[in-house]
């Protein structure tokens, strides 16, 4: 059995997150609960989990040396990907010289390249995706636009929250999406990913833990997307038993490829019965940020004791619930929130402040929860708390 020692003593047990947003504050509050020693990195200084974690470093985890530098010093024993924009080869080395990556270096790798996925799950696996073509030049684009025809998606191989991606509807979008898909890869100009559109009836996060004895899903988490990017999500979603078990069967062949230890969240669209992989993020996945408040144990407490190597023998649901996103758009180092009684005046409700210090452009800040009789009911009450509060920049 694992033992957790003293924060700051030799017998700590310490995690490194690569990555510090919205999710790692989570996962580092509930390490904190458990008493380990939590390191927390990223790009940027005040980054949300440095600010809850025992001490920080600002690095640029694309660079394999920067990166490899800050986790030899601190020895942790337990490497947590927050982001995917990572040096995922150097963490693949470090896992061959014995560091521990959660879920596996495997996965985070595989992970942060559109490709990667999509070729293990489609081509390795046989699990049902969106029809798909890779294209590197604006002729080779064109011609995947054409074998899939209209409407279709592209995307950046290298991008999240849907950062570079277009629906393309016609002839007349087809130029504008590429020059955008350029622009907006994180990694900059590059490989794209045309894929067929999914006329889905809605689309789920499957919540799924892989710890110590064995694998288990949370209800699944149905969310609403604009431009790639989450708005809302609630759970449980209604599905048909047959979709559910089809989610189930998907997950778990997609999570166990991937291996080790920790939480998943599995990207799936769903039409009657018919259910199809879209993406799968080894780690708390945005859209989960409802579980903060639908579950006895979030996403986040799940990751830390999978992590761990600590039991889950059950997950409690607490009834239908929601999440509603804070977007902050503007430019401001000072955003602050205001008129929040109005936002918390109803019973079943809770905010999450990020923390975030600074916004350029469009960010999310904040997240708005809400629990109610039905999910209708909780979308509708956490759409009220975050549309209360007032934002100053
Ligand atoms: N082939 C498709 N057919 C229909 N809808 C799609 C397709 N691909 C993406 N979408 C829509 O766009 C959303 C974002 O796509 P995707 O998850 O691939 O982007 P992302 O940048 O990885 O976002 P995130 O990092 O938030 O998961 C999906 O949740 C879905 O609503
Ligand atoms: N869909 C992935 C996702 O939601 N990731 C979350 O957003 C943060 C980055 O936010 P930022 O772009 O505002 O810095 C990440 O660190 C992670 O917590
Ligand atoms: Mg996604």
């Amino acid at each position: 059995m694992p033992r957790i020692g003293t924060p700051l003593s030799s017998s700590a047990v310490r995690v490194l997150l690569c990555g510090s947003g919205e999710l790692g504050k989570e996962v580092v509050i509930e390490l904190q609960r458990l008493g380990v020693e939590v390191i927390a990195v990223d790009r940027y200084a005040h980054a949300p989990a440095m600010q809850v974690a025992h001490r920080s470093h600002v690095v640029d985890m694309l660079d394999g040396a920067a990166l490899r530098a800050v986790i030899e010093r601190e020895q942790p024993h337990y490497i947590v990907p927050e982001i995917e924009a990572l040096a995922t080869g150097t963490l693949v080395e470090l896992e061959a010289e014995g560091f521990t990556v959660i879920p596996t270096a495997k996965a985070a790798q595989l992970t942060m390249n559109r490709e990667g996925i999509r070729r293990l799950a489609a081509e390795e696996l046989g699990l049902p995706t969106s029809p798909y073509h890779f294209a590197d030049s604006l002729e080779d684009y064109r011609a995947a636009v054409e074998k899939l025809g209209f409407p279709c998606v592209v995307k950046p191989i290298m991008s999240s929250s849907g950062k570079g991606q277009s629906l393309l509807k016609g002839a007349e979008d087809v130029e504008p999406a590429w020059r955008y898909a350029q622009e907006g890869g994180r990694a900059g100009k590059g490989r794209v990913i045309v894929e067929g559109f999914i006329d889905f009836d809605y689309e789920i996060t499957l919540l799924t833990v892989r710890h110590v004895g064995g694998t288990g899903f949370c209800a699944p988490v149905g969310h609403r997307q604009v431009k790639g990017d989450y708005q809302e999500s609630w759970q449980p979603q209604a599905m048909s038993p047959a979709a559910l078990a089809e989610s189930e069967r998907i997950a778990r062949a997609v999570t166990e490829a991937l291996g080790g230890r920790g939480l998943f969240g599995v990207e799936l669209f769903v039409k009657g019965d018919q259910v199809w992989f879209s993406e799968v993020s080894p780690r708390p996945h945005d859209t989960g940020l409802v579980t903060l408040i639908s579950q006895d144990l979030s996403e986040f407490a799940l990751h830390a004791r999978a992590i761990l190597g600590l039991p889950i023998p059950l997950v409690r649901q607490l009834g239908p619930a929601a999440s509603a996103v804070v977007l902050v758009e503007g430019e401001s180092g000072q955003v602050s929130f205001g008129n929040l009684a109005a936002a918390l005046s109803e019973p079943d409700t809770a905010l999450r402040l990020f923390g975030k210090p600074e916004v350029k452009g469009q960010r999310r800040m904040g997240v708005a929860l809400a629990r109610d009789i039905s999910t209708e009911a909780a979308r509708a009450k956490a759409m009220r708390a975050a549309e209360a509060i007032k934002i100053e920049l």
